[in-house]
This record gives C-alpha cells, structure tokens and sequence, in this order.
C-alpha cells in the first residue's frame, strides 16, 4: 500500500474449530460429520478449506502411503510423524490419531503411547476392539485423552477375522456389537466408528447411542461417514471394498472432489445402497 490510503477492511475468516461438543450437537441437529483419512500437511490445509470436520491419520498409512498388505506393521513412531504433519497444515478440522497395532495392550501402555500422538497434535486417539478395551477407554478418558472406538471390521485383526469380511451378520454378532458399543459409551468412549456392517445395523446401533457415530460401509443412518483419502481420489491400487466411491469421477481438481464428497456426505447422497452392505 502506499501512503494515505484507507486499508481495506480486514475480512475474517474465522473458522471456529470441531470440538467434541460441536460434533455432538451436529449429531443431535441431524448434520452428517464429515471425516477423511489425512496423512500430510498440505492434504490437511486443503481438507480443511473444503469443509472436512474430522481429519484421521489411519493405521491405513501403512498400505496407501507405505505398500504394506496390512495395517500391523504400522508403529506408534509413523503415526507421531503424519500427524504432526497434518496438526501443522490444519486450521479448524479436529484431528483424530489411530492407535498402531500392539500399542495399547494394556491401559498403561495405552496411556504412554497415546500421550505421544497427542502431543504430537491429536485431539483424540482412536483403538480398535470391543468391550475388552472398556477399562482402557476409562483410562484414557480419566486422564484427558478423547477416545473414538472402532468396532466392526477391525483390519488389526485382519488374522482373526479372516480377511477384510463384513462383521456383525448374525444375530449373535450383532448383538454383541451392541454390547460391546454400550460398554465403551459407558467407558466414555467420545465417538464410536463402524467398519463394514449392514446398514441396518448402522442404523440400529447409533439409534441405542448417544454419542455420534461414524460409518465406514455402515450405512447411511450414522452421524457421520469415513473414507480413506486415496479411495476418494482414485490413486490407490488395490481392489476396492463395496464402500468405497471415487470422487474424482467428473472432477477436475482434488479440491472439488473433496468437496464433492463433503457435500454427498451432508446431503445423504453418499453412502448409496452400492456402498452398502
Ligand atoms: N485403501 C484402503 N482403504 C480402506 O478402506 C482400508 C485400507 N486401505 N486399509 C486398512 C483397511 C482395510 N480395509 C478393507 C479392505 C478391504 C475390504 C473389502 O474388500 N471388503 C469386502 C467385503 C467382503 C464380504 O465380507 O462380503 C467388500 O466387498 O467390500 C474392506 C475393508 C479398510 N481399510
Ligand atoms: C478406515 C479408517 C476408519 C481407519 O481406521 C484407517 O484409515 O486406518
Ligand atoms: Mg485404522
């Protein structure tokens, strides 16, 4: 500017950041939350700038950004390093750190590498398992670590389950589904994420809830969806599961896939009954 001038008035642009109780009032609104999985800063500025509530820095890491066939070699030391990078790139969006594999065997050790991920800029861990963890999510919740629960199709028990099989068929199953997402609401689990499921009992479950659940090939009825970015983006070379929709398709920028999915999020047109199980 040279001198004299009137300075342009200052715009701001004040996005107020997703806190816990934000998401909780959009589950009690009927807002659909957003979240994709972020593994690096300049993907977390342009999530964030599109609108995407929840950024996750997935144990998927290990197969997208690394080439391994499954999630178990991811350790806690990866996870510090991506989501330090995307706690510096992100404004607004909250930031959810997955919990590596053998990392929270027990509270206390659970306790010690979730203080890393959260000093590293998460604002919640998230582990995957039932109502086993219940003391563990009591633990971390005591201590000032928000916990999202992750049930269903569980990858870190790739070797258990069989294979990356839709969970919760049977009435048995399903049942214990419940059992185990009620144990860990009590427990204080903040959210409760659904991988993999029939969209019925999607729907079933986040109705016997109080906190916001997320669904990931869970159907349509949860608070909120999940994808994995490269999924979205179309550059992962795998096969695909059901859930799974490209979002470049008719795009011509990363931007606009983004927030295409954001949008068929928030206006229930994602998932589709070809997404779902
Ligand atoms: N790129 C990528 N996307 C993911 O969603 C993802 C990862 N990686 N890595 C970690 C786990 C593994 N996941 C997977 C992988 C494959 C299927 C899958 O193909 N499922 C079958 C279900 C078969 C059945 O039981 O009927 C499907 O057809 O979708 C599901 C989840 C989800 N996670
Ligand atoms: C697929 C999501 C839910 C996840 O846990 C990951 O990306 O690791
Ligand atoms: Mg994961």
């Amino acid at each position: 500017m040279t001198g004299g001038e009137t300075p342009a008035p200052v715009k701001p642009v004040m996005t107020k950041a997703v806190t816990i109780p934000s998401l909780n009032a959009m589950r009690a609104s009927g807002a659909k939350i957003t979240m994709l999985t972020c593994y690096d800063a300049s993907f977390a500025t342009l999530m964030d700038r599109c609108g995407v509530e929840v950024l996750l820095i997935g144990d998927s890491l290990g197969m997208v950004c690394n080439g391994h066939h499954s999630t178990l070699p991811v350790t806690v030391a990866e996870i510090v390093y991506h989501t330090a990078a995307v706690a510096r790139g992100n404004k607004s969006a909250m930031v959810i750190a997955d919990m590596p594999f053998g990392s929270y065997g027990t509270p206390e050790a659970a306790f010690n590498n979730a203080v890393q991920l959260m000093q590293a800029g998460a604002h919640m861990v998230k582990i995957e398992g039932g109502a086993w963890l219940a003391e563990t999510v009591r633990f971390l919740t005591d201590r000032a670590i928000p916990v999202c629960a992750h049930l269903g199709l569980t990858p870190q028990s790739v070797h258990q389950l069989g294979g990356y099989k839709v969970q919760g068929k049977s009435i048995e199953s399903a049942a214990q589904l419940k059992a185990d997402s009620l144990a860990l609401e009590a427990a204080g689990a903040a959210l409760v994420l659904y991988e993999a499921i029939p969209s019925a009992l999607g729907k079933e479950l986040t109705e016997a809830l109080k906190v916001p659940t997320i669904g990931i090939g869970a159907g349509p009825d949860c608070s909120g969806q999940v994808l994995v970015m490269h999924d979205i983006l179309g550059v992962f070379p795998g096969r695909k599961a059901r859930f799974v929709k490209n979002f470049m398709d008719g795009q011509t920028s990363i931007d606009a896939a983004v927030s295409a999915y954001v949008n068929a999020v928030k206006d229930g047109s994602f998932p589709a009954l070809e997404h779902c199980f």
